[in-house]
């Protein structure tokens, strides 16, 4: 398979890297110089715009964008048309909301993919959980690129039509807030409680063979090994916000109860004016998996 990666940032560039390590061609595109010239210097095919790149891929293009959701995704996929037809595939592994993806797919000459993609930039080395939506025949077509990002055969599936890849990846995010809060409020029990606790000491034992161990727990355990037991200086203001956001709103509209989901969105929102443990280590957290810069005091 020949690939087009439009977007090089801490995602795009671990897809590249996959799907060259292989065994296939990728010529990729950033509208950043310095991703760019990054990307050369590690073998990685470049092109200096969106048409060369287009161009670059011949016939049957496959093109997967790796960019920040909302315009970013809406401007590539506008230089990206005049090229496209119905040979053509274009996937989505950004974190975009599915009603964007519903009418990109539905307004694209090329057959559309909306991918969720979960792993984050720490989760180069395993391979990402994407979760995909489109048509099947597409998904079929595009099984050896996801095989190659994704952590092999059983890290990718087609959820169902357009739109599905991105609204199951919305819920998990929502579920990944939830998770969050829930390891903060038990930590902060025992920072603020009784006894005098060595929390990295607490996450490992929890993170071997407890009932609540996790990938999440396991970055707990850095966060307090690196940090230290109180997170020094990692300030509580927690960034980010709209993939939970998304989520709320949804089951508003489904009506169905997710009050874990929204006391967490809210904490959230509450940490941009008040201090408080568990979401200093939220904060920390969320470089953990996703390298989003931690807030410090
Ligand atoms: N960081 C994470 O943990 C995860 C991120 N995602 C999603 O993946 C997408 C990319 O995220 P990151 O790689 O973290 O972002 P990033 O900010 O590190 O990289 C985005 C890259 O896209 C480039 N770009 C922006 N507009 C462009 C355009 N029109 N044409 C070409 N390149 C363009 C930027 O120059 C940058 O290099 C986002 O939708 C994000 O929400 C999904 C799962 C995890
Ligand atoms: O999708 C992710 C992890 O699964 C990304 O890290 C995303 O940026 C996190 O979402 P938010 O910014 O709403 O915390």
């Amino acid at each position: 398979m020949h690939l087009g990666v439009i977007g090089l940032g801490r995602m795009g560039r671990i897809v590249a890297d996959r799907v060259v390590d292989s065994g296939h061609d990728v010529t990729a595109f950033d509208v950043s110089e310095d991703a760019l010239a990054d990307a050369r210097d590690a073998g990685i095919g470049t092109a200096d715009s969106i048409p060369t790149l287009a161009d670059a891929l011949g016939e049957e293009k496959r093109i997967w964008l790796m960019v920040p959701a909302g315009d970013p995704v809406d401007a590539a996929l506008d230089e990206l048309e005049p090229s496209l037809s119905e040979q053509d595939i274009v996937v989505d592994g950004g974190n975009s909301h599915f009603e964007d993806s519903t009418r990109r797919a539905e307004s694209t000459a090329a057959r559309y993919l909306d991918c969720g993609t979960s792993g984050g930039p720490a989760g180069a080395e395993l391979g990402f959980s994407l979760m995909v939506g489109g048509p099947e025949g597409a998904y079929e077509t595009m099984t050896p690129a996801f095989d190659a990002v994704a952590t092999g055969p059983e890290g990718h599936d087609r959820m169902g039509p357009a739109g599905s890849g991105h609204y199951v990846k919305m819920v998990h995010n929502g579920v990944e807030y939830a998770l969050m809060q829930a390891y903060g409020e038990g930590f902060e029990l025992l920072h603020e409680g009784r006894y005098d606790l060595d929390l990295e000491a607490v996450a490992r034992t929890w993170n071997n063979g407890a009932v609540i161990r996790s990938w999440l727990l396991e970055l707990c355990e850095e966060a307090f090994r690196e940090e230290g037991t109180d997170l020094g200086d990692v300030a509580d203001h927690v960034a980010g916000g709209s993939t939970g956001t998304w989520t709320v709103q949804e089951a508003l509209e489904q009506e169905v109860a997710v009050p874990l989901i929204y006391d967490a969105l809210g904490e959230r929102f509450d940490s941009r004016t008040r201090a408080k443990f568990s979401r200093r280590l939220a904060n920390r957290l969320r470089y953990g998996f996703g390298r989003h810069e931690v807030a410090r005091e």
